[in-house]
C-alpha cells in the first residue's frame, strides 16, 4: 500500500496530515495493446478503479484547460506530456475517488514520470502488469480501432512507436530488474489475454 498525502490540508494543518492508503498497478505496453480494453475487465471482476492517463489529457484538452493545447500539440506528436501535468491529474483522481485500488494505465510512459510520480505521491506500485504484443499486430489494431482518436494515423503511430521503445520499454526494464513485472502476451484474442490477466489476479484477490 502506498500513501497520497493531502498537501492543501498539510499546509492548513502544519504537521497535521490526511493520508489515503492506496494500491497501485501500473498497467503498460505498447500503443494498441489492448491496455484499455483489458483494464474494462479487471474494473469488472477486480473491483479496481481504471486511470488513464491519454484519457485524463485528453479530457483536459475537452475541459478547455490552460494547458489543453500544449497537451494537444503532444499527443498529435506522440510525445509525452511533462510530468507534473499528468500526475496533477492522476493524483486529483485518487484522492477523489473513494476506491483503494487503481489500475494506471499508459503511465509511467518515461524515465521522468516514473521518478516524479514516486517522489511526489510516495507510491510504489504493487506490481507493473505488462502487455507483450508486436509492432506489425498493434499497428493493425490502431488502424481499425475507429474511436476518432487524432492520433490513430499511421505518421502518429509511427512516432508513438518510438517513443515507446526509446523511453517506455526502459521503465518496463526498471521494474522487471526489481521482480514487478508480470508479463502478459498480448497478442492473442480479448478472452484469452484476459484468462492470462486472470490469473495474475486471482491470488492476490
Ligand atoms: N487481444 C486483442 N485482439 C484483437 N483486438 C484487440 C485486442 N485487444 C484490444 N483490441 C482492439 O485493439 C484496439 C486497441 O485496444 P486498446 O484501446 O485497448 O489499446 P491500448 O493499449 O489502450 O491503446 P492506446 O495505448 O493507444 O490507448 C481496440 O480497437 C480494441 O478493441
Ligand atoms: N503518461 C502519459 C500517457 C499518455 N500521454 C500522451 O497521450 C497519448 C495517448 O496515450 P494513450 O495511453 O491513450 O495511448 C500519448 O501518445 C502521449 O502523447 C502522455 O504524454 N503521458
Ligand atoms: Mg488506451
Amino acid at each position: 500500500m502506498g500513501t497520497v498525502v493531502d498537501a492543501a490540508n498539510k499546509e492548513a494543518n502544519g504537521s497535521l496530515q490526511t493520508e489515503k492508503k492506496v494500491k497501485v498497478v501500473f498497467v503498460l505496453g505498447g500503443p494498441g495493446s489492448g491496455k484499455g480494453t483489458q483494464c474494462a475487465n479487471i474494473v469488472q471482476h477486480f473491483g479496481y478503479t481504471h486511470l488513464s492517463a491519454g484519457d485524463l489529457l485528453r479530457a483536459e484538452i475537452k475541459s478547455g484547460s490552460e494547458n489543453g493545447t500544449m497537451i494537444q500539440n503532444m499527443i498529435k506528436e506522440g510525445k509525452i506530456v511533462p510530468s507534473e501535468v499528468t500526475i496533477k491529474l492522476l493524483q486529483r483522481e485518487i484522492k477523489e475517488i473513494s476506491n483503494d485500488k487503481f489500475l494506471i494505465d499508459g503511465f509511467p510512459r518515461n524515465e521522468e514520470n516514473r521518478a516524479a510520480f514516486e517522489s511526489v505521491t510516495g507510491i510504489v506500485p504493487e506490481f507493473v502488469l505488462f502487455f507483450d504484443c508486436s509492432e506489425e499486430e498493434m499497428e493493425r489494431r490502431l488502424l481499425s480501432r475507429n474511436q476518432g482518436r487524432e492520433d490513430d494515423n499511421i505518421d502518429t503511430i509511427r512516432k508513438r512507436f518510438k517513443v515507446y521503445m526509446e523511453s517506455s520499454l526502459p521503465v518496463i526494464e526498471y521494474y522487471n530488474s526489481k521482480g514487478k513485472v508480470r508479463k502478459i502476451d498480448a497478442a492473442k484474442p480479448i478472452v484469452e489475454v484476459f484468462e492470462a490477466v486472470r490469473a495474475v489476479f486471482s491470488p492476490i484477490e
